[in-house]
């Protein structure tokens, strides 16, 4: 389980920016159930409010990491690099491209919305570039990439699944289990497109508005609105939010790279996702870079919040991936693990889980011996629930075998 979330968008917008940003933690997690072998994936992290301050104790956490409350949950991330007009087909990258986006559960996808790169992620005046022209464009690109796997021997597959009688869902399903769709994908796809459920009856236009479903069931996005501090780039953003149907986080990545290092070099005080940063060691800083400091606070942080890295990674995973945080304890007073550490363990999970596939998550032992759970809460209250209750973000729980 977990979730990959890919980086996307055309070259010169930020992307690499944004993924040094994101993968530049302010702290080190020992132990992440994923490996990262290639140079393009990297490991980045969520925040969330620890159940520490609720409950007024010390965590120790081991998969994950708590600073001042702030629980850090790993996620893998994956620069998706390569996206240029025809991808699909091939052009720039192609088929890493591809194989890249294949492993995306969600997609992050970073537009420059000062509107100073063309299409092919050349810099031009801004403001002459609609951002929102980036998001058709992705959204091109990923719906010929699947109507391109589905026309594969098209007649012949639609021949053969009606003489056999197999049912459109499933030779769907199997045609697509590549880029890890699933079988509830394709059927809510199939009811969104309105397409036949004789596959010999479908036309080209039906191939299309599937994909087109596919992917907006699979390759869910939100829209990082990247170099938000440029000029002009406030007025864009208006016009993208109204224009596109997925969330849209102003960012300034270059921004969030910047306090990122000066935070991992003591420099100033700053978590991910902040609102302001503390100045440690004035003497240290240039006046160029008190000044780039000032200018981040000015322009960015008080106008928006934050830099908005740290949210967009947030609603990719929370809103649309709709993953929740559970930590599991196996001693239900000292909220510890066998070991005596506190809330050892923030599990991410989808929402909807039920306590028996937390069990079975744990180990395949527990889950099979599964007796029934106890939430705690930091009111010191308890509630045993059963196997198919559903669990909630921040749920702390204890499973009981028996
Ligand atoms: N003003 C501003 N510039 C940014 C921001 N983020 C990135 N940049 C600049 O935009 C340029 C492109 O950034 P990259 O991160 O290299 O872009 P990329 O999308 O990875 O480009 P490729 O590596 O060519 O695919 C660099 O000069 C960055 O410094 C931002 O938030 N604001």
């Amino acid at each position: 389980m977990g979730v990959q979330v890919g980086i996307v968008g055309k070259p010169n917008v930020g992307k690499s920016t944004f993924f040094a940003a994101a993968t530049l933690s302010p702290v080190e997690t020992a132990d992440y159930p994923f490996t990262t072998v290639d140079p393009n994936q990297g490991v980045a992290h969520v925040r969330t409010e620890c159940p520490c301050k609720a409950f007024g104790v010390e965590c120790q956490p081991r998969n994950s990491s708590c600073i001042d409350g702030n629980r850090f949950v790993p996620v893998e991330l994956i620069d998706v690099a390569g996206l240029v007009p025809g991808a699909h087909e091939g052009r720039g990258l192609g088929n890493k491209f591809l194989d890249d986006l294949r492993q995306a559960s969600v997609l992050i996808h970073v537009v420059d919305v000062s509107g100073s790169t063309d299409e092919e992620g050349r810099p031009c005046d801004p403001g002459t570039r609609e951002p929102a022209e980036d998001v058709r464009f992705l959204e091109r690109e990923l719906d010929e990439w699947i109507a391109g796997i589905l026309r594969r021997d098209w007649d012949r597959t639609a021949k053969r699944a009606s003489l056999e009688k197999i049912p459109a869902a499933e030779v769907l399903r199997e045609r697509l289990a590549g880029i890890g769709v699933s079988a509830s994908d394709v059927e809510s796809a199939m009811e969104r497109a309105e397409v036949p459920s004789d596959l010999t009856k479908w036309s080209d236009e039906d191939i299309r508005r599937f994909a087109r479903e596919v992917r907006r069931v699979n390759k869910p996005m939100v829209i990082a609105a990247n170099k938000i501090d440029v000029e002009c780039a406030e007025e864009n953003l208006k016009r993208l939010e109204e224009e596109v149907e997925y969330p849209v986080v102003p960012t300034c990545a270059e921004a969030e790279l910047a306090l990122r290092r000066a935070a991992d070099q003591g420099l100033i005080r700053y978590l991910p996702g902040d609102s302001d940063f503390e100045i440690l060691q004035e003497e240290k800083l240039s006046d160029e870079q008190l000044q780039a400091l000032e200018f981040i606070r000015e322009k960015v942080l008080k106008r928006w919040g934050s830099t908005g890295v740290q949210e967009a990674l947030n609603r990719a995973v929370f809103d649309v991936a709709k993953m929740i945080v559970v930590y599991p304890v196996e001693n239900e007073n000292k909220l510890s693990d066998s070991e005596g550490r506190v809330l050892p363990d923030a599990l991410l999970l989808p929402e909807g889980t039920m306590v028996r596939e937390l069990a079975y998550n744990i180990h395949t032992e527990i889950g099979e011996s599964f007796n029934r759970a106890i939430l705690v809460k930091p009111d010191g209250s308890r509630e045993v629930v059963g196997e198919d209750h559903e669990l909630e973000h921040g749920d702390v729980v204890k499973i009981q075998t028996s």
